[in-house]
This record gives structure tokens, sequence and C-alpha cells, in this order.
């Protein structure tokens, strides 16, 4: 044996892990459905990160993908590929008993369909108790949370009414103090106002700010109202199955010491690199299937292509 030392070249660095810290992480997430020989993809590679504690409003087209995420992440539907994570849990990984457990104690969900989510003949302090039937949780408990979550959602009043007593706008808290009873990390809502007035919108929606902030509860909520999604931190756009852009808000204050918001939106890259064009872009300088990249030092360009020919 010669006496010189062995070297072995460096490892080579590791990008971090997409989303290691955060408390949702979609990577690559594909869903196909087959309906008959038809496929469709509804999830095409879509990348997504949630930290703990956000809010977070999903909006896009009819038909971009935005309920299947939300049926993923609820733990109701499974991808087809990818990874996605919410807390601890795997969910292309778990097994039927983990599948019920999570959607018991990790998720709430609320669905559009307003009494979808509550049950006929159940008055709200029954609904509310439900779930916590369901997971044992003692009486004592049970009667202390389901006190709580009447208050915090004012609607304690109408604790011994059934659904068809309660207004739309009722029925909606309710369901969210429903969703919320086993204090899962994560509130999921898929057009949580898509069937109320617009001031009953407005005051579900504030409720929804209202428990993420005093619940610390992630909230994820799907919508097609600009009014709703204007009022969140971060509001990310589904394109064709894959997040295409983001809008990220925050309160500024100016020199007269009035605060506003300022919007800013962000195209989204996906792990391959790959950006969406918004199409006024694209239409603006008739960009079309080849563009000019150049790296300057502190931001890249793209350039229509001028040589057609080639
Ligand atoms: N169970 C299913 N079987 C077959 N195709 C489906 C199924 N569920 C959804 N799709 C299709 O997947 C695509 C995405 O649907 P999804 O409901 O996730 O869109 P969305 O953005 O929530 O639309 P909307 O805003 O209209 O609710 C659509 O083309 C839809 O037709």
């Amino acid at each position: 044996m010669s006496g010189i030392p062995l070297s072995l070249p460096p490892p080579a660095p590791r990008a971090a892990e997409f989303g290691r810290d955060a408390l949702i992480v979609c990577e690559s997430l594909v869903r196909i459905y087959q309906s008959g020989s038809v496929e469709v993809q509804a999830l095409q590679g879509l990348d997504l990160a949630v930290n703990s504690g956000e809010m977070l409003a999903v909006v896009g087209a009819s038909g971009s993908g935005k309920s299947t995420l939300l049926s993923i992440l609820a733990g109701i539907d499974a991808p087809t590929a990818g990874r996605a994570r919410v807390d601890r849990w795997d969910l292309l990984a778990m097994s039927r008993a983990e599948r019920v457990e999570f959607r018991r104690r990790t998720v709430g969900f609320i669905r559009q369909q307003t009494a979808s989510n509550l049950v006929p003949y159940l008055t709200a302090r029954q609904m509310v108790g439900l779930p916590m039937t369901a997971t044992r949780t003692p009486a004592k408990q049970r009667r202390n949370r389901t006190g709580e979550l009447l208050d915090a959602l004012g609607i304690h009043e109408l604790a011994d009414r059934r659904p068809e007593q309660l207004s739309g706008g009722q029925q909606m808290r309710v369901a969210i103090a429903v969703a919320l009873a086993n204090q899962p990390r994560v509130l999921l809502a898929d057009e949580p106002t898509g069937e109320l007035d617009t001031d009953t919108a407005a005051e579900v929606f504030a409720v929804l700010r209202d428990v993420n902030r005093r619940f610390g509860v992630t909230v994820v909520v799907v919508t097609h109202d600009p009014a709703v999604s204007g009022q969140v931190e971060r509001t990310v756009a589904i394109r064709d199955g894959r997040t295409s852009s983001e809008v990220l808000r925050r309160t500024a204050t100016d020199a007269a010491g009035d605060s506003h918001v300022i919007a800013e939106e962000y195209a989204v890259m996906d792990r391959a690199g790959r950006i969406q064009i918004p199409r006024d872009f694209r239409e603006a300088l008739a960009l079309t299937r080849r563009v000019r990249l150049a790296l300057e030092p502190d931001h890249v360009t793209i350039r229509p292509d001028t040589d057609r020919d080639g």
C-alpha cells in the first residue's frame, strides 16, 4: 500500500428538496382520469408548496384541475404519479386505514354545495360533534370543542337548528365548524362562496380568514371570485393542470402614512425549468414556437425568433 491518501472528488451539491419545510407539497403531480377509451389529464405535472399557517387561493378556468387538486389533498382522490405530501402523510403511499385516519384528523374539507356538507336531520351542535365521535374524543372534550367552535363562528344561537332552518351563509359557517372539529392542520374549501350572494360570500370569506388566524389552520380555498382571491396574500393560478402564475400581496405604507395593498404577479417555473409566458405577452411580440433566450448579468431575455427560415 502506498502512503498516498485516497482523495475522492467532493460530492456534487444536491439541490434542497422542493418544499422540504412546507406543510403541503405537490411535485410533478399527475392525475389521469380514464373515461371509456378517453384519457383526461386533469393534472399534468403540478408543483405547489404551501407553508404552515398560510391562506392560499387557487384560481383557474373551469376544467383546469382545481377540484382535482383539492380532492387529492383531501385524501378523497389518489394521484396517478408524482409526489404529494400533507404534513407527514405521503398521499401516494397511504394504506386504506391511514387514509381514513388522515381524512379524520389532518384535513377538513368543505364542498361547494353548501347542503352536501351537512346532515339534514341533525342540529348544528350535533353535526359539529359528529367528527369527534368518529375519533372517539371523550364526551366532555367534545362538548367543549363544539362550544368553542360555535362561538368562534358566531353561530351559538343557532346550535339547535337543523340545516333547513339556516340560511346559506349560516349553513356554510356550520360546515366550517364541522370541518374544524378534530383540529385539522389543513382546511380545504372548494368554491365555498360559489352559491352565496356577494355580501354573504364576503362574510363567509371573512370567517375563513378569521379561523386561519385564530386557529393557525392552513387554508387552501378554490375560488372563481376575484373579490375573494384579492384578499389573500398568495393566489396561485392553475392552467391546464399546472401552476402557471402566482400573485403575492403585501401591505405597504406610503409617505403620508396611508397603507395599501401591493400585488405582484410572478410566473411559476416548474422543476424542469419550464415557465408559461402569458398569452398577451406572446401575442404582443408574436412569440411563437421558437424564441431567443439570453442570459444577462441579472436577468434573462426572451426575444422573438427573427430568423424564421432556419
Ligand atoms: N371523475 C372524472 N372522470 C373523468 N374526468 C374528470 C373527472 N373529474 C374531473 N375530470 C376532468 O378533469 C379535468 C379537470 O377537472 P376539475 O374538476 O379538477 O377542474 P376545475 O378546475 O375544478 O373545474 P371547475 O372550475 O369547473 O370546477 C376536466 O377536464 C374534467 O372534465
